[in-house]
C-alpha cells in the first residue's frame, strides 16, 4: 500500500520547500473591495463582496471561513487575479498596487477540484518537473489526500510566495485533512503567505491556522489570529460556550443563528476588515494609513523566477500528449476503427461503380457521403472531447505552467499523425473497393482533399468545443453541418441557389471539398464504359454540367480550403484564448 503520510521523508520534495529570501515575502492587502456579478439578462446584479478590507501577511497560514455562499471562493478568485470582471477596490502587494503579470509569477492558485492529467503517473509528473522522489501510480488512482498533496507539490515547483487554495480539505478524512493543513502550515512558516478557504474545521484543525478571516454575505465579521477569536467574541458579549468548537460557534453566528444583529455588531467592530489589531501582528500598518497613491509593485525579472523555455514547454506537452495517447488508446483505436468500418460499408454499397458510365450519379453520391463522414465524425469528436481538456488547461495556464500558444501548437501537432493515418486508411479502402481510376495523381488529390476536410472540421470542432458546453455543442454542431450541406451544391445545385443566398456557397467548405473531389475523379476523363444498352451519363462532362460542378477549379478549391483551414485554426486559437480569459467552466 502506498504511503499517505507526507511526513515520510521519502515523499517530501524537501529542496522545493526551502525559501530563504526574506525580501521575496509578500504582504497582501485589499481595501474597500467590491465584487459584483451579473445575474443574467434583465435580472440585475448581485454584490458578492461588499466593501471588505483585509491583510494577509507572510509567514501566516490564513483560513477564510464562512457559511456557504458567503463569498469565500469569490474572494480567492479576486485576490489571486483569477477573476477581474466586476471587481472594484484596491489590492496591494507589499504596499504597492498589485501588478498581475508579476503577481502571477509569485503566486499559485489550487482550486477545489484537483485538475490532474488522469493518465500520467506521479513519477512522470514529478520527474518532468525536476523531482526524483516518486511513486509509480497514475494520478487518476490516487486518493483524495494524495491528489491534493500532489497538486500542492506541483505548484511548489515554481516556489510561489503566495498560495491560494480553495477548500483544500474538502472530501478528505480527518487524518488526510490534518496532513494537508500541517503541510500548508510548514510551507507558510517558511515565509510564504498561504490563504485557503475552509468550510467548518474541527477544533484541532482550526488551531493549526495562524489567522482567520470570516465572511458572511460578502462582509467581514472577523479578521485576526485564531487565538484572538474568543477574546474578540467575548468583547462583543458573544461568549463561545465552554467545550464548543470556536469555529462552529463563529459559523453559527455568521449564519445568523444567534440573530442578524450579531452579524452587524461583528462587522461594525472589525470595521468590515479595516481593523487589524486582532491579527496580533506588530509590524503591520493600519489599512487606512496605507498610501493610496502607491506605485505598482516591482516587476520580477527573469532571474527572480525561472520560466521554462517555449521549446521545453512544447517538448513536455508533446511527451505528455504522447503518453496520454498510449495510455488511453481506446479513442485512437475507435478513430481508426470508424474509418475502416465506414470505408468497408461504403465500399460494399458502392462496389466497383467508379468506372461505370451508368453509375456516375451513384459515384457522385459516394463522394458526398465520403465528405459527410469526414466532416461529421471529426466535428462531433472534437466538440465532445475538447471541453474536457479546457478545465485542465485553464488551471495549468493560470498557474503559468505553459503558454496557451505552446499548448495549442502541441495539440495541433499531436493529432496530425492519427488524422493522417486514419485518412489514408479510409482513402485506400474506399478508392480501391469502389473502383476509382487507378492513377497516382488522382488518388493523391483525393486523399489530400479528404485530409484537408478532416483538418478543417477539426478546427470547427475546436471552435465549438472552446465556446460551448458539451450539451450545447452537440446541438450547434449538427446545425452547422446541415447549413454546410445546404450550400455545398449537393441536392440543390450551385446554379439554382437564389442570388441572395450565394454568400453561403462562398463560405461552405463542403462545397469546395465536393468540387475538388469531383475534379480529382472526373477531370480529363474520357467516355466511361457502358455495361447496359444505354448510359445517359457516359460522358462525365455532361453529368457535371447538369449538377453544375466544374472540374477546372481544383487548385482554386484547394486554395479556398487552405485559407479556410488557416482562418478556422486562428479563430479556434482566439476562441480558446477568450474562453481562458473569461474562465467560464463547463
Ligand atoms: N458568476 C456568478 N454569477 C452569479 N452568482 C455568483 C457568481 N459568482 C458567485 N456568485 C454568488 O455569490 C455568492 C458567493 O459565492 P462563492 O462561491 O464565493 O461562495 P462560497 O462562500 O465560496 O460558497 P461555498 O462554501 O458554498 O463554496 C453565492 O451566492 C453565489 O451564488
Amino acid at each position: 500500500m502506498e504511503s499517505t503520510n507526507f511526513s515520510n521523508k521519502e515523499c517530501q520534495p524537501q529542496g522545493l520547500f526551502i525559501k530563504d529570501r526574506q525580501q521575496d515575502q509578500v504582504e497582501l492587502r485589499f481595501n474597500n473591495l467590491y465584487y459584483t456579478v451579473s445575474l443574467g439578462f434583465g435580472k440585475g446584479t448581485k454584490n458578492v463582496l461588499k466593501d471588505i478590507s483585509g491583510i494577509f501577511a507572510p509567514n501566516q497560514l490564513v483560513a477564510i471561513m464562512g457559511p456557504s455562499g458567503a463569498g469565500k471562493s469569490s474572494l480567492l478568485d479576486v485576490l489571486s487575479g483569477y477573476n477581474l470582471t466586476g471587481v472594484r477596490g484596491n489590492v496591494t502587494v507589499n504596499g504597492a498596487e498589485r501588478r498581475l503579470d508579476s503577481f502571477r509569477r509569485q503566486s499559485c492558485y489550487i482550486q477545489q477540484d484537483d485538475r490532474l492529467q488522469p493518465l500520467l503517473t506521479v513519477h512522470e509528473i514529478l520527474s518532468t518537473l525536476g523531482l526524483d522522489k516518486c511513486v509509480a501510480t497514475r494520478t487518476a488512482r490516487l486518493s483524495g489526500g494524495q491528489k491534493k498533496r500532489l497538486s500542492i507539490a506541483l505548484e511548489l515547483i515554481n516556489n510561489p510566495m503566495v498560495m491560494f487554495l480553495d477548500e483544500p480539505t474538502t472530501g478528505l478524512d480527518s487524518s488526510s485533512c490534518s496532513q494537508c493543513i500541517s503541510l500548508l502550515r510548514l510551507l507558510a512558516h517558511q515565509g510564504r503567505t498561504i490563504i485557503c478557504t475552509i468550510h467548518q474545521p474541527s477544533a484541532s484543525l482550526f488551531q493549526m491556522f495562524d489567522q482567520v478571516y470570516i465572511l458572511a454575505q460578502g462582509t467581514c465579521l472577523y479578521q485576526g489570529s485564531t487565538s484572538n477569536l474568543i477574546p474578540f467574541l467575548s468583547k462583543l458579549e458573544l461568549p463561545c460556550p465552554i467545550y464548543h468548537n470556536p469555529a462552529d460557534f463563529v459559523i453559527e453566528l455568521a449564519c445568523g443563528d444567534h440573530g442578524k444583529d450579531k452579524i452587524d455588531k461583528m462587522v461594525k467592530e472589525i470595521d468590515n476588515g479595516q481593523c487589524i489589531i486582532w491579527t496580533g501582528l506588530s509590524n503591520l500598518r493600519a489599512i487606512s494609513d496605507r498610501n493610496s497613491g502607491t506605485k505598482p509593485s516591482k516587476t520580477l525579472n527573469k532571474c527572480d523566477v525561472h520560466e521554462t523555455s517555449s521549446r521545453n514547454q512544447l517538448k513536455c506537452l508533446l511527451h505528455r500528449g504522447y503518453l496520454k495517447c498510449i495510455r488511453d488508446p481506446d479513442l485512437t483505436y475507435l478513430r481508426f476503427g470508424v474509418n475502416i468500418v465506414v470505408s468497408l460499408l461504403l465500399g460494399t454499397l458502392f462496389l466497383q461503380i467508379g468506372d461505370d458510365g451508368n453509375k456516375i450519379f451513384d459515384n457522385y453520391n459516394l463522394l458526398f457521403s465520403i465528405l459527410m463522414h469526414h466532416v461529421g465524425s471529426t466535428l462531433m469528436l472534437n466538440i465532445i472531447n475538447f471541453p474536457a481538456e479546457i478545465s485542465i488547461l485553464t488551471k495549468e495556464h493560470f498557474n503559468r505552467w505553459y503558454s496557451l500558444k505552446t499548448y495549442y501548437i502541441a495539440t495541433n501537432i499531436l493529432d496530425i499523425p492519427i488524422t493522417t493515418l486514419g485518412c489514408l486508411i479510409f482513402s485506400v479502402i474506399i478508392y480501391v473497393m469502389t473502383g476509382q481510376p487507378l492513377e497516382w495523381d488522382r488518388f493523391a488529390m483525393f486523399t489530400f482533399i479528404s485530409w484537408l476536410m478532416v483538418l478543417i472540421s477539426q478546427s470547427l470542432g475546436f471552435i465549438i468545443g472552446a465556446w460551448f458546453s458539451v450539451i450545447n455543442g452537440n446541438f450547434v454542431g449538427p446545425i452547422i453541418v446541415v447549413l454546410l450541406m445546404m450550400f455545398s451544391g449537393f441536392g440543390v445545385n450551385l446554379r439554382d441557389i437564389p442570388h441572395m443566398l450565394k454568400w453561403g456557397t462562398e463560405i461552405s467548405f463542403l462545397r469546395y471539398g465536393l468540387e475538388a473531389l469531383v475534379a480529382a475523379i472526373y477531370d480529363k476523363r474520357g467516355i466511361l464504359p457502358c455495361y447496359t444498352l444505354y448510359c445517359h451519363y457516359k460522358y462525365p462532362a455532361k453529368f457535371l454540367e447538369e449538377v453544375a460542378m466544374p472540374t477546372d477549379k481544383f487548385y482554386a478549391d484547394v486554395f479556398a480550403l487552405l485559407i479556410t483551414l488557416l482562418i478556422t485554426r486562428v479563430a479556434a486559437y482566439f476562441m480558446l484564448r477568450m474562453r481562458i480569459k473569461a474562465r467560464v467552466s463547463i
